[in-house]
């Protein structure tokens, strides 16, 4: 059994896939406590396999993206081939401090400051923009580098901060500006 907080249809509203119809596979609970989340994710259910996989199949796309609370640290292979085995894309969003189950399509790793990366693959890096040194991310091996505003608040600054460091690009929580979930 795995602890889930919501499972909805909506777009990816962030990062590489932004604008993908997706279903949204979100687990309860997290390693870390950023001062900015903007998500409730401590509530859920218990949900089986069978069960997750069912309502995933309530919906045409073939996206699926687990995120959370932190994903990590729910997360296995037998999930990610159940997945696989009805046809699925799996992507994550993580906060990248745990390893994770091979076989993933599309991993989305967003560090956190002061909580060490040990995840290894990665497809892209996007990072929750608040005026921090983020020039050590640019190390990490991934082939998409994204930095977001936080809470659509900040979004001048970030813009300014990539005119300057063009290996950056910008990632807008779309979502929040078309007010959807
Ligand atoms: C809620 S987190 C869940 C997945 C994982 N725990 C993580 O942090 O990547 C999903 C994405 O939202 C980003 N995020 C969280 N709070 C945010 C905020 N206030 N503004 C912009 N992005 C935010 C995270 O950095 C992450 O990329
Ligand atoms: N539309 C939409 N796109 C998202 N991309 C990542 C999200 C997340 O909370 O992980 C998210 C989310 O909560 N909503
Ligand atoms: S790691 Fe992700 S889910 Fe956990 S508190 Fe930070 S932004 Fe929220
Ligand atoms: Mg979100």
């Amino acid at each position: 059994m795995r602890k889930i907080n919501e499972i909805f249809y909506s777009l990816q509203g962030e990062g590489f896939h932004t604008g993908a119809p997706a279903v949204f596979v979100r687990f309860s609970g997290c390693n870390l406590r950023c001062g900015f989340c903007d998500t409730r994710h401590e509530t859920g259910v218990e949900m089986s396999d069978e069960e997750i996989l069912a309502a995933v199949q309530k919906y045409p796309c073939r996206t699926v993206i687990l995120t959370g609370g932190e994903p990590g640290l729910w997360v296995d292979e037998a999930l990610v081939d159940a997945l696989h085995r009805i046809g699925k894309y799996v992507c994550i969003e993580t906060n990248g401090t745990r390893e994770l189950p091979s076989g993933i399509d599309w991993v989305t790793c967003s560090p956190k400051e002061n909580a060490p990366v040990r995840l290894k693959r990665m497809d892209e890096v996007k990072v929750v923009y608040v005026g921090q040194d983020v020039s050590a991310y640019l190390s990490l091996p991934a082939s998409h580098y994204f930095l977001q505003p936080c809470s659509c608040q900040n979004t001048a600054e970030v813009v300014a901060y990539i005119l300057k460091h063009p290996q950056w690009r910008l990632s807008l929580q779309t979502h929040k500006l078309i007010h959807i979930q």
